[in-house]
């Protein structure tokens, strides 16, 4: 009998464990929430945020999704389970699906939403720059916005309106157009936390994930802006 050669390509998250020593770690993210298995929340002191509004943002494509970049101006995230540091918003980004719908990070119950937004918070009581505290356990706080197809989400169109001007890996465009970060957030802030990492490369096991239970609606049109300008990290 002839010998078949068996190539088994290995791509993606299964390759990252190579280069990135972090992927193998006991906090990877993202996890799926199994909902049965989360304790209630206890005593926890509530979370508490406040972001500028009035300040230049700049929309970036960085070759997957599309970042938002706070450009320092300031902010606060404290409470919860941050303990007494407070965190300051860095940037904000989305992950958006490619398949039939599927395109979140986290699955609750096993299940995927259409997108999943990410406001990026660093340790500012402990750190003295982002770079430095992406690197720490307690460094980075994550807050997770679980996106659903419904009616259009008229705070977030600020930024989808931009899209047609990045359309290339490394393109930039600043606005100033007012943006309250806070209204990306759902109305009710039941959340779930737990300690896990990036979501890639390098996965550094340094964010506090605090994922919102409810979905905050987009439009179909607001997912498909994103589609076509992002479908699997390239730009079509
Ligand atoms: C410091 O090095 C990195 C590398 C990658 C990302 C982006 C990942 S992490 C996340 S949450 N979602 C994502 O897509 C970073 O974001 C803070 C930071
Ligand atoms: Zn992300």
């Amino acid at each position: 009998p002839y010998l078949v050669p068996v190539v088994i390509l290995i791509v993606g998250p299964a390759t990252w464990v190579e280069k990135f020593p972090e992927a193998r770690g006991t906090r990877q993210s993202p996890v799926d929430i199994v909902t049965s298995r989360a304790s209630s929340g206890g005593s926890a002191p509530p979370l508490v945020w406040r972001y500028s509004v009035n300040h230049p943002r700049s929309v970036v494509n960085p070759g997957y999704c599309w970042r938002v970049d706070e450009n320092g101006y300031d902010s606060e995230l404290r409470g919860g389970p941050l303990g007494s540091d407070v965190y300051k918003l860095q940037q904000w980004h989305c992950h958006w699906g490619s398949v039939n719908g599927e395109g979140s990070e986290h699955t609750v119950d096993g299940r995927a939403f259409s997108g999943e937004l990410h406001l990026v918070h660093w340790n500012t009581s402990k750190y003295n720059s982002f770079t430095e505290a992406a690197g720490q356990p307690d460094g980075l706080a994550v807050l997770g916005v679980l996106l659903m197809v419904g009616s259009k989400h008229d705070e977030l169109d600020k930024v989808v309106r931009l899209l047609p001007y990045i359309q290339h890996k490394g393109d930039k465009v600043t606005f100033s157009e007012p943006l309250n970060p806070a209204n990306l957030l759902p109305k009710r802030i039941a959340y779930w936390t737990y300690p896990g990492s990036l979501t890639t490369p390098p996965c550094t096991e340094s964010v506090t994930w605090i994922l919102f239970k409810e979905p905050v609606q987009v439009s179909a049109e607001q997912v498909r802006l994103n589609l076509c300008y992002y479908v699997n990290g390239k730009n079509v």
